[in-house]
């Protein structure tokens, strides 16, 4: 496998007596979508609070990129391209879609716009803007306010700000949660076209969405990884079955 671009080694989290990721090793190579699926409460998204930098592990690394990021905050790790999108980033309704994809790129690149001209800074802000708003098919709507888009388009938007923070590993939790069939079939083509281009870290519900998406796939239940391989290995899995049993979701 190449080397990771993203690796838990032994996170542990508690709360009160509880463990609720007991001890999670994974390892995500460049460009692969890594979906962590698991019943309830199982501790998805505790771990996935761990990665971003929400919640601080009480034992175990996080190593980005080769760094080992554990104690580094939210905001450092998005700096190094460690990002996370939806149900975090909030929109504002009151601006563009490429507004809204400008604040994200200005606030990635920090001071660097500066050093140009105001004319040629906003051309360059603007320019990755649109980029972001182009991958996630959201172009021909880059003068719509947010608050007048759809709900699958506001997700794109949420998509392509977290696209606009050029990160290498995009964090998302629930991406589908709340879409309807065709949103779902949108979101689902749009990720798949941006596999191999950038690694994901991906806990959703929608089995149907993990199995056509993911390349590999890690089973949690009460906070341990019981399985991890491809979506195939995942489906033959017994573990997987019993954990699943009495759900039809994995068979
Ligand atoms: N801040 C907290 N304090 C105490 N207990 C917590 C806290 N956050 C989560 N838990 C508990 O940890 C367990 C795992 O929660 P978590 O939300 O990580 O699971 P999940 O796998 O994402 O669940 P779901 O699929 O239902 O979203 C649950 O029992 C939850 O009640």
């Amino acid at each position: 496998m190449a080397e990771p671009i993203l690796r838990l080694d032994g996170l542990r989290k508690r709360f009160g007596g509880l463990a609720v990721t007991d001890g999670v090793s994974l390892e995500v190579p460049p460009g692969e979508i890594h979906a962590v699926i698991g019943p309830n409460g199982a501790g998805k998204t505790t771990l996935i609070h761990q990665v971003s930098g929400t919640l601080r592990p009480d034992a175990g690394r996080v190593v980005f990129a080769g760094r080992d990021v554990t104690a580094l905050s939210l905001a450092r790790r998005a700096r190094l391209g460690l990002a996370r999108s939806f149900q975090v980033t909030s929109i504002l309704p009151g601006f563009t879609a490429l507004e809204n994809a400008a604040l994200a790129v200005q606030a990635r690149s920090g001071s660097s716009f500066r050093f140009l001209r105001p004319a040629a800074s906003e051309a360059a802000l603007n320019q990755a803007a649109m980029d972001a708003l182009e991958r996630t098919g959201l172009a021909d709507r880059a003068a719509v306010p947010a608050a007048a888009l759809s709900h699958g388009e506001r997700r794109q938007l949420e998509l392509a700000i977290a696209l606009a923070m050029q990160p290498r590993l995009l964090l998302l939790d629930e991406p589908l949660a709340g879409a309807g069939p065709e949103e779902t079939e949108r979101l689902v083509a749009l990720l798949r076209g941006l596999k191999r281009r950038y690694a994901f870290l991906l806990v959703e519900h929608d089995m149907q969405a993990v199995f056509a998406l993911a390349d590999r796939i890690s089973v949690l239940v009460y906070g341990r990884i019981v399985a991890t391989g491809t979506p195939d290995a995942i489906r033959a899995d017994p573990e997987v079955r019993a954990a699943y049993l009495g759900e039809d979701e994995a068979a």
